[in-house]
């Protein structure tokens, strides 16, 4: 059976698990280190566990909330001049339509926590920081270097926008139902502008993808539909190594190749 807080039946389909702890609703906070006047944007606000001490130090927050009986409460207790509520999916809301720079938080559901991420890659040249709570596990993917298990199609695809660090675990008894999980708080700050410079957005997402999804495979193997002989040789990457050893430049640069190899469509 769903645990009941404060009144509400805690929804799985939804993700979630509310913070309970102070300390480390403290900590999270600190480490968000709200400033008056800032723009700050919250992922998933529950029963408003963060919301309230982020309101109080921004005065005033954005937040996108799925659960309209949620949705409902939280415009209950903040006035809206200090809480914009956002009732909708974090997964296709515009992040273009809010103020630039962003500062985007919360403690995500953690069933649509890639995605979410994905997602709010594409907005990183509008992103002054995201500071996330997530899985551990997850967490440790965002971050990992070359040669890790942990390095993956996830550590790539942010990494190529994002400087990603992990700052704090957070135990299961932190929250309320809870979780099978320890969780980690994590810090993305979008890399400088040209620090990575990919010509076709599409063709690099699909390397990467090719190149992860049978990682135990040399990348001869893995690629074998997308690259030739030819383009390891002229981008020097050697073909037998695997996809985990390749850093994120590596990936643009075989990339890029790809994409100038690819013929031109003509016009007529
Ligand atoms: C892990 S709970 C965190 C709740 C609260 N921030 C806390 O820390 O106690 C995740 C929250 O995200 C909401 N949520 C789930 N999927 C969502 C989505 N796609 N878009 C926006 N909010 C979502 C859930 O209803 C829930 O309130």
């Amino acid at each position: 059976m769903s645990a009941e807080v404060q009144g509400h039946r805690a929804r799985k389909r939804f993700g979630q698990n509310f913070l309970r702890d102070p300390n480390i609703i403290r900590r999270i906070v600190a480490a968000i280190d709200p400033k008056p006047g800032e723009h700050l944007v919250e992922i998933g606000p529950g029963l408003g566990a963060l919301t309230e001490p982020l309101i109080n130090a921004a005065g005033h927050l954005t937040a996108i909330e799925l659960d309209r009986d949620l949705a409902a409460r939280l415009r209950e207790r903040f006035p809206e001049e200090r809480l914009r509520l956002i009732e909708g999916d974090a997964l296709r809301f515009d992040f273009a339509t809010l103020p630039a720079p962003l500062r985007v938080v919360g403690n995500l559901p953690y069933n649509v926590s890639t995605p979410l991420l994905f997602h709010l890659a594409g907005y990183a040249d509008r992103i002054k920081d995201m500071t996330f709570m997530l899985q551990k596990e997850v967490v440790e993917r965002m971050a990992a270097e070359p040669g890790s298990a942990a390095y993956g199609r996830l550590s790539v695809m942010l990494q190529l926008r994002f400087a990603v660090r992990k700052c704090f675990d957070v135990p299961p008894g932190a929250f309320v139902p809870v979780p099978k999980v320890t969780s980690s708080i994590v810090r993305l700050t979008p890399l400088p502008r040209g620090r990575y410079e990919v010509d076709d957005f599409p063709t690099f997402a699909r390397v990467v993808a090719a190149a992860f999804n049978q990682r135990r495979k040399t990348l001869r193997n893995a690629l074998k539909a997308l690259a030739s002989a030819e383009i390891f040789s002229r981008t020097g990457i050697d073909a037998c190594l695997r996809a985990e050893m390749l850093s994120v430049a590596d990936f643009v640069r075989l990339a890029n190749a790809l994409s100038r190899e690819k013929p031109e469509t003509s016009a007529d």
